[in-house]
């Protein structure tokens, strides 16, 4: 099903979730650097970028899984307030990438959903398996399926499984890093409508980290660009896939292949030689066909242009071409 227009974010009030100057460094070198955006409730918001560029990372500090030798800077707040250890699992739920070794072999679908449900509150068993059995239902996975372990089920009702698990505690976030990528082209589409409409029903933010920039265009209301650890630009999906503001989300547009390929693991990145890291300036600079001097030696800041977020000195308008 095509999904409806976005509500416009101006007309949503208090954030639901903020990332305010994000800060992810190992041993002194930062990979995430002062990423900041919004997710707000009910809304879908996809992270992009070439392999590198902080969104994994970024997601993972939003459900406290970041690698124990990482420094973490920046603040995650949850309807304003640091979102908390209780905060995982139930407000903010996690669907994996690899819905296999997501589930666990050895127990019955259901008694791994009802487990996850105990875990965060006081319930009955019957009532846990209940809950348990309306959250597989949900994603269209009946008693025979509840009742079986996760080796019997296919890809897709394993990825439909874990989809269950992630809303069965009504989580008010969904944070879901690249969740169909085992999946062929059919069924990854159907997984991430199926996902999108589900966290629809459920009320539940999207928050989205994908490569499949089609994808992205279908499902999400808002796209956030990352390249080199921050934001390059920040808004409607429908705005940014087609006429960005971003050189180097140009650049990454341009990059996508024309022909229909196999299904890539990685989004291909725009032609010439990435900065290095730690150099000044904007990070896109010596590949960027706009870059001037200042460019070189100041690294813009995001800021409002045109209705929409961008991290560039010399950003497109609306209308220009490339
Ligand atoms: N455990 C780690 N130790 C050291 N550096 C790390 C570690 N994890 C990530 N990084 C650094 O952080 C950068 C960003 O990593 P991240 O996984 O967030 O990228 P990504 O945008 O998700 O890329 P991909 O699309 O390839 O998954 C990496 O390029 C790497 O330099």
């Amino acid at each position: 099903m095509p999904k409806p227009p976005p509500t416009p974010p101006r007309s949503r009030p208090e954030p639901l979730l903020t990332v305010d100057g994000l800060r992810i460094s190992f041993s002194g070198t930062e990979a995430v650097r002062g990423v900041t955006f919004e997710v707000y409730a009910g809304e879908v918001l996809a992270l992009v970028g070439e392999s590198g560029a902080g969104k994994s990372l970024t997601a993972r500090a939003l459900l406290g899984m970041v690698p124990r030798a990482a420094t973490v800077t920046g603040r995650v707040l949850l309807r304003g307030a640091p979102v908390t250890p209780a905060d995982l699992g139930r407000r903010i739920a996690r669907i994996p990438q690899d819905a296999q070794s997501a589930l666990s072999p050895v127990h019955r679908v259901e008694d791994q959903l009802a487990l996850a449900a105990r875990s965060v509150r006081p319930l009955r068993r019957a009532e846990a398996r209940a809950l348990a059995r309306r959250a597989l239902a949900e994603v269209g996975l009946g008693p025979e399926a509840a009742a079986a372990r996760p080796h019997a089920l296919s890809g897709g009702m394993r990825q439909r499984a874990v989809i269950a698990t992630a809303l069965v505690n009504g989580p008010e976030l969904v944070v879901a890093d690249e969740p169909t990528t085992a999946l062929d082209p059919e069924r990854r589409e159907r997984i991430l409508t199926l996902l999108r409409e589900r966290c629809a029903d459920a009320g539940a933010a999207l928050l989205l980290v994908s490569h499949d920039l089609e994808a992205v265009r279908r499902h999400a209301d808002r796209v956030a660009v990352l390249h080199a650890g921050r934001v390059a630009e920040l808004g409607p999906a429908a705005r940014v896939l087609t006429r960005p503001a971003a050189p180097y989300t140009r650049g990454l547009l341009a990059a996508l292949p024309t022909e229909d390929l196999p299904h890539r693991s990685r989004l291909p990145a725009p032609d010439g030689t990435p900065s290095v890291p730690g150099a000044p300036g904007c990070a896109f600079a010596p590949r960027c066909p706009r870059a001037t001097d200042r460019c070189r030696a100041e690294e813009p800041d995001l800021r409002t242009a045109a209705g929409h977020r961008v991290a560039c000195h010399h950003p497109y308008t609306e209308g220009e071409a490339a």
